[in-house]
């Protein structure tokens, strides 16, 4: 992945998924090309990388405090009864995603086509239907000689889910182009897509902003639901942590400037996408010229898979790999600095972008929901364990009982 990216960085996408992405229109998802260039610059300069990061900053510390205060509210109103951490953790998640892209977490919105929808409804049609379509298997996939049958009623979802985000992506443009006035405002990915991306259509720009709302919303809670399901379900694990911030942090809430000082709860950070990567199998890559990969040699047009949750589970690599063991990563073997431990965020020039935004979040929060509170799972929770979708997501939420340590 590090030094042959270049000759196996073009992607083999399902026919549905192709037309779901207007033909590999984002940086995920696209060749290794110009126009991937082009716009793999624009989200490092405004969304992803370290300058753009430090001015979403304030957006990342209301998401955590707003968090927190959810669950404070959860408490008071419901006592002992079990949250789903996921309902609280994915809706202030979305309202990050839509700051940094759009300028604001809006609440809701008039779509001409739709008529007005809730906040809800918009997560809906931006991300929920369209991560379930993804998922849909088109036989004729499987049979491409049997490609000319038609399979209209794939067909027809596909072009009812596009036409919806099509909408509601430029109802949001159309609302924002208006507001371009205020400070906050002109920091975000639309406006500096309006003002940079010249070669860039209009179509184009809301299948950026599109990208960052559909990546930002879930991977990140994904890995801090398994994280926190592991420390619920070992609270001497949860106990070490709580006691590492407390000696760091003493009465002050944790921040992401103390983050590195934390090593352990790096270390839980490491360990759960190593257990649980959220991609665990990227979208398959296929070889645009002959190669040699590993020994082998790997012919122009060969299909390739990166199995990340195989490498993750090898015995001759990681001691016992079904354990979840935060420990094995404050072996000295491991750079501190080095992001890739596991093969999570993947490798080379098509690694993730997106790991900062992805660290400084979970980290900070686990963090901070561990201070607060003490976590426990509920009665048959622990064996919920499996999983389901492209993104290694928990199949039922967790749900916790939480006490507030004070
Ligand atoms: C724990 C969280 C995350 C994990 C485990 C993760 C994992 C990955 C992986 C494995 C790839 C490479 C796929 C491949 O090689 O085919 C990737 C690419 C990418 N990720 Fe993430 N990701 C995470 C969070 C994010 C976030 C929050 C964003 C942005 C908001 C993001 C943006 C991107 C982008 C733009 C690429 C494409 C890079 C390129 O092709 O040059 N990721 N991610």
């Amino acid at each position: 992945m590090v030094t042959r990216f270049s000759s196996i960085s073009t992607r083999k996408l399902p026919k549905a998924l192709s037309t779901l992405i207007s033909d590999k229109c984002m940086v995920v998802l696209s060749d290794y090309n110009d126009f991937h260039k082009t716009v793999k610059r624009h989200i490092i300069k405004n969304v992803l990388g370290p300058n753009a990061q430090k001015r979403h900053r304030g957006h990342r510390d209301t998401m955590i405090a707003n968090i927190v205060k959810d669950f404070h509210a959860h408490v008071k109103n419901n006592g002992i009864q079990p949250v789903n951490f996921r309902n609280v953790f994915q809706s202030e998640l979305f309202g990050l995603a839509m700051k940094e892209t759009v300028g604001s977490d809006v609440q809701s919105i008039y779509v001409e086509e739709l008529g007005r929808l809730s906040k809800h409804e918009i997560f809906g049609i931006l991300f929920k239907d369209l991560v379930e379509a993804a998922l849909d298997v088109d036989w004729r996939e499987f049979f491409p000689y049997l490609n000319w049958i038609p399979n209209k009623t794939l067909e027809r979802r596909i072009e009812k889910l596009i036409f919806r985000r099509q909408a509601v992506m430029m109802a949001l443009i159309k609302e924002q182009s208006k507001r371009v006035t205020s400070e906050e405002e002109m920091n975000c990915y639309l406006n500096y897509l309006l003002r940079e991306g010249k070669e860039l259509t209009e179509k184009q720009i809301a299948m950026l902003l599109w990208e960052v709302i559909l990546l930002a919303s879930d991977t990140t809670m994904v890995t801090s639901e398994w994280a926190m399901f592991e420390l619920a379900k070992n609270p001497k694990l949860q106990d070490r942590l709580y006691q590492e911030v407390q000696i760091i942090c003493g009465s002050d809430k944790i921040t992401e400037e103390m983050l590195c000082q934390l090593p352990y709860l790096e270390a839980v950070f490491h360990e759960t996408l190593r257990k649980y990567p959220p991609i665990p199998i990227p979208f398959l890559r296929f070889a645009h010229e002959d190669t040699e990969i590993g020994g082998y040699y790997i012919p122009a047009g060969t299909e390739i898979a990166i199995n990340f949750y195989g490498c993750n589970m090898d015995e001759n690599q990681w001691e016992k790999p079904e354990e979840w063991n935060p420990d094995r990563f404050l072996d000295k073997k491991y750079d501190r600095n080095d992001m890739n431990k596991t093969m999570a965020f993947g490798g080379g020039k098509r690694a993730c972008t997106g790991y900062q935004q992805a660290m400084l979040i979970a980290c900070t929060a686990i963090g901070r929901l561990v201070q607060e509170f003490e976590w426990r799972l509920e009665d048959g929770e622990e064996e919920n364990v499996d999983i389901v979708g492209i993104i290694n997501q928990k199949l039922h939420p967790m749900h916790s009982i939480i006490r507030p340590r004070n």
